[in-house]
């Protein structure tokens, strides 16, 4: 690629990482900084019910700027949505400096990046700058030992081995110690990519946009039939559903907090993720989010409100394996103030 070709093309960030790993919280702190480019966002969630589009878009000015994918998992049956969203991005009169894709937690990165090359249309109009990869400094080495069956990608290995750009992300929740022994364990899956220790994705945004890092060789190297459009992919997730639940009315706060307490404390393990934009009673207009990521949660107001007239539509996602679907439909249901 000449630099007159990377010049032109739209610069577009990969974002990557196990779910809950701060993908999202990355989003928002690039879209809040100072630096005065337009950017757009494709979001792409796991699960029919999403809830990223409005947890980002408290940052973004205009609604059109960002684009949710919410078709399922992922990577293999993405492509023809990417293509379809980076072409209506491509074809709006206004202009982006740059855009940025969150894929979902479970996204194998390398389709995602696949496409870039594989389209010409998209290929004339974008780069690929950078493939973030965000790895919780709590949960990743558990996720990337998860033995798959029959050969299947493990996707955390892979968001590691594919990302030019590591985030070792919520480096407060383990030690000097830990964090030496996860530098080693993301060193052997990934010896080149930069490695950068940051605390709720705060980073230099120069460290993440217009970085230009990105290198086709390097993908080879990571995976020599990257390029293979007729390669089997084995990106296998047996066991793992999302689980989304809309239900309107008001929430009883005792009722949610026993109910996610007990469920959180039983099933930590396979509970990967879970979250939800809530509405209690007596709470006036505040609406609330709710973020799990296995054991950990965080709780509280969101800085937008329920807007006039606005339906009170609780959201809430769980993403697990061996999820009990009635059991939590009916556990949620459970927790509404006036049933
Ligand atoms: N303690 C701690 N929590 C963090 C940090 N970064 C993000 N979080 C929290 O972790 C939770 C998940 O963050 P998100 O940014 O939504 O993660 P994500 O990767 O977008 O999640 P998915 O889209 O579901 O895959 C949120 O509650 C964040 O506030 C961190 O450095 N330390």
């Amino acid at each position: 690629m000449s630099a007159e070709d990377a010049i032109e093309k739209t610069p577009v960030t990969i974002v990557t990482g196990f779910l809950g790993a701060g993908k999202t919280t990355l989003v928002n702190h690039i879209l809040r900084g100072q630096h005065g480019l337009q950017i757009a966002v494709i979001e792409n969630e796991f699960g029919a019910v999403s809830i990223d589009d409005a947890l980002v878009s408290e940052n973004i000015k205009e609604k059109e700027d960002i684009i949710s994918m919410d078709n399922g998992c992922v990577c293999c049956t993405v492509r023809g949505d990417l293509v379809r969203a980076l072409l209506t991005l491509k074809d709006r009169e206004k202009k982006f400096d740059a855009v940025i894709i969150e894929t979902t937690g479970l996204a194998d990165p390398a389709p995602v990046a696949f496409t870039f090359f594989i389209n010409p249309e998209i290929a004339e109009h974008y780069r690929i700058d950078s493939i973030l990869c965000l790895a919780d400094a709590k949960h990743v080495a558990m996720h990337m030992e998860e033995e798959k069956p029959d050969g299947a990608v493990n996707e955390a290995v892979q968001q590691v081995a594919f990302a030019d750009r590591i985030l070792l992300n919520k480096i407060d929740l383990v030690n000097e110690e830990e964090i030496a022994t996860l530098e080693k364990t993301i060193r052997s899956v990934n010896a080149s990519a930069d490695v950068i220790k940051t605390q709720n994705s705060v980073v230099d945004l120069g460290v993440v946009l217009g970085v230009n890092s990105f290198s086709l060789e390097k993908t080879l190297e990571t995976d020599p039939s990257f390029l293979d459009e007729n390669k089997e992919n084995k990106h296998n997730l047996t066991g793992v559903s999302s689980v989304g639940i809309a239900v309107e009315g008001e929430l009883d706060f005792a009722a949610m907090n026993e109910f996610m307490m007990n469920l959180l404390q039983a099933n930590a393990t396979n509970m990967y993720r879970s979250k939800g934009v809530l509405c209690f009673e007596g709470q006036g207009d505040a609406k609330f989010v709710f973020q799990g990521v296995h054991e950990q949660i965080n709780f509280g107001p969101s800085a937008s409100t329920w807007a006039e007239g606005e339906p009170r539509v609780n959201r809430m996602v769980f993403i697990g394996r061996n999820l009990d679907r009635k059991a939590l439909e009916a556990g949620f249901r459970g927790c509404l103030a006036t049933k």
